[in-house]
């Protein structure tokens, strides 16, 4: 089986063959039509959305081929609105992102791409035992989803953008002797966020997700955007372009936390 990735060879248009879900009920991501979205109080009104992260000792980064990733080690925990009372332990972030500013995003927002989505990736620790039993299960994981765009530089994420010309090559592993808040990689506003059940956006595309993605974005600076930009994919070619283009909404309802 040809590796998945992003080349027109074995991008997302090719990935039904291996990974036949990818026309399932419930793929992300999608396009999410503002004005469709269905304001929600009870569900959501009733425990706000919350994160207790504790701040990583040391950055352990990783180039896996399709995206960076930072694995994280401490405790941290996301509950509240649609998560209910489980309690989703923090497992790792990475990214998505395109050759230029006017792509990159996952999510679309009435059609409107982002430069770049940064996805916090948890797993439901109150019912499950690692992430691995985790993530085949419908409630298994969530994920934040942050909309990043061209502005000033993001300072918690320069341990990341500084050190991509170190990992340049699939597979290169780094860890850093620094201290990262993954609080400080989230919008100021984490009240007003879009919510649907969706799934992985990568083979093996389990539709696991409960995906929760916020209305305001992120800035980073184009010295950043550069540097993912510069990172090497398992083919050798410059990692750009490696996200999904929105999947059909299907019988699926978006619900949002703002009027
Ligand atoms: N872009 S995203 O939707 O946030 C996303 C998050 C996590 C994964 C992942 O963990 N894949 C590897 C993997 C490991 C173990 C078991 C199954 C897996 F898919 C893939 C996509
Ligand atoms: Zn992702």
């Amino acid at each position: 089986m040809a590796h998945w990735g992003y080349m027109t060879t074995n991008g997302p248009s090719t990935w039904g063959k291996d990974f036949p879900i990818a026309n399932g009920e419930r793929q992300s991501p999608i396009d999410i039509v503002t004005t469709a979205a269905e304001y929600d109080s009870d569900v959501l009104g009733s425990n706000a959305l919350s994160t207790n992260y504790t701040p990583e000792s040391e950055v352990k980064l990783v180039n896996n081929g399709h995206s960076i990733m930072c694995q994280i080690t401490k405790k941290g925990v996301l509950t509240g609105g649609p998560l209910g009372k489980d309690e989703y332990r923090l497992e790792q972030f990475h990214l998505h992102w395109g050759a230029e500013d006017n792509r990159g995003s996952e999510h679309t927002v009435d059609g409107k791409m982002y430069a770049s989505e940064l996805h916090l990736v948890h797993w439901n620790a109150s019912k499950y035992s690692s992430f691995a039993d985790a993530v085949q299960k419908p409630d298994g994981l969530a994920v934040l989803g942050i909309f990043i765009t061209p502005g000033v530089a993001c300072n918690q994420f320069k341990v990341i953008s500084d050190n991509c010309g170190k990992l340049k090559t699939s597979g290169a592993e780094m860890t850093v002797d620094t201290t990262l808040d993954p609080t400080l990689l989230l919008p100021s506003n984490t009240s007003d966020y879009w919510t649907y059940l969706g799934s992985l956006t990568t083979p093996p595309l389990f539709e696991s997700v409960t995906w929760i993605v916020f209305k305001e974005p992120v800035e980073y600076s184009k010295e950043q955007l550069l540097a993912l930009r510069n990172l090497v994919d398992s083919d050798g070619n410059h990692m750009q372009d490696n996200y999904r283009p929105p999947a059909a909404l299907k019988q699926r309802k978006v619900k949002k936390t703002f009027t």
